[in-house]
């Protein structure tokens, strides 16, 4: 689909990941980079180096949170983990990008002195992972541009989740402040309430911002299609973008609309993220979605007609009845003059 990296899995987690890594850098590697997840620490870094991997993801935790009930280090402690492990990936000739877990709940001034102490160490790349999701556009776009300010020529990245629905949002914020690398996954897909939408991220950034994503977001649909079967996750009705009804329109006034140009409600064509138009039929349909609908079928009817077919279509949707094209037709046949 054009991504610039994608990050394969984590090497040291087990064997079918490091084999699954190793498979997806060889079908891969030579037109995209594959980076490769790494805890802070020299075994799993080595486990990345055998896999072959060319780039590293090394994160080690910053908030006070995580230093006292998870890892048990103090600030110094992790800072000197930041330098050693990411020196320690850069003298084995790795891509090294650097994630300060948990930063978005870290102290301010210690982040900006790990995002340095990582800089220092060589990192090619800062990532500002909000780990749990507590970030919010606004303060995101000032935090980013404080990373932005202390990275100088590192690519700064961003790693949002979507525990308040926010991750589209803070990413998007993320890259206004200058970030320039996003993470994202196919359909939001993520530990807990999933991670930003890669289909939300490009459209967003192309159609709100301006922003030349080289993505071929015609493939968009199909490629959340494909995840979904094969992640057995199904992809929530109403999700933008390639939701099955992110392009559907049933209000009379909308499919009115719609018909005489589409962009009266619709932000982006379908066209342009591989997704389809649906007119439906219901309680909130006009005259217009029906003639339209009954023409495609080869049936015209007068006004008269048309009105009477809509009102038993309505009488049908208000007892709950999910009304089809087929329905339509079925209806309109009793007016058609014989
Ligand atoms: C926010 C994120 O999404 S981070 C990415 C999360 N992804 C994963 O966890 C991938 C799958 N994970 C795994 O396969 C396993 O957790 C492994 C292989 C990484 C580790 O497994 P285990 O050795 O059984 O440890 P376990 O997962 O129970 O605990 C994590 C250990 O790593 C340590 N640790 C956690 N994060 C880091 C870090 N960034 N750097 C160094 N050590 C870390 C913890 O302190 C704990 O250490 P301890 O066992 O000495 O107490
Ligand atoms: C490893 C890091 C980037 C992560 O997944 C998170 O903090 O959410």
């Amino acid at each position: 689909m054009g991504v610039d990296v994608i990050e394969a899995g984590f090497p040291a987690s087990s064997e079918g990941e490091f084999i699954s890594t190793k498979k997806i850098l060889e079908e891969v590697g030579d037109n995209t980079e594959v980076i490769g997840l790494s805890r802070a620490n020299k075994n799993d870094i080595d486990k990345t180096i055998q896999s072959g991997l060319g780039s590293i993801h090394v994160f080690i935790a910053t908030s006070d949170i995580h230093l006292k009930y998870k890892l048990r280090m103090s600030r110094q402690e992790v800072l000197d983990r930041i330098y050693d492990n990411v020196r320690y990936a850069k003298d084995h000739g790795l891509v090294v990008e650097y994630s300060p877990e948990d930063a978005t709940r870290t102290d301010e001034d210690f982040l900006l002195t790990a995002v340095r102490t990582a800089i220092e160490a060589g990192a090619d790349r800062i990532n500002i992972p909000d780990t749990v999701g507590t970030m919010q556009p606004f303060k995101f776009y000032d935090l980013i541009k404080k990373v932005v300010s202390v990275a100088g020529d590192k690519v700064v990245s961003v790693h949002c989740h979507n525990d308040f629905g926010l991750a589209t949002a803070n990413s998007l914020a993320g890259v206004y402040a200058g970030a320039r690398q996003v993470h994202v996954t196919v359909n939001g897909i993520g530990e807990r309430a999933g991670n930003a939408s890669l289909e939300e991220v490009v459209m967003g950034a192309k159609k709100l911002f301006g922003f030349d994503v080289n993505v071929k977001t015609w493939m968009l649909y199909e490629t959340s299609k494909m995840v979904s079967e094969l992640t057995g996750v199904p992809v929530p009705y109403f999700k933008a973008i390639v939701g099955d009804n992110a392009f559907g329109h049933e209000a009379g006034i909308h499919v009115h609309g719609v018909l005489e140009n589409p962009s009266t409600y619709e932000p982006l064509t379908p066209e342009e993220v591989g997704n389809f138009r649906r007119i439906e039929l219901g309680k909130h349909s006009g005259i217009h979605g029906l003639k339209k609908i009954l023409e495609d079928q080869g049936i015209s009817l007068d006004d008269n007609s048309l009105r009477e077919v809509l009102s038993e279509i309505k009488a049908m949707a208000d007892k709950g009845e999910k009304i089809t094209s087929e329905d339509a037709r079925r209806i309109a046949l009793k007016y058609v003059a014989h």
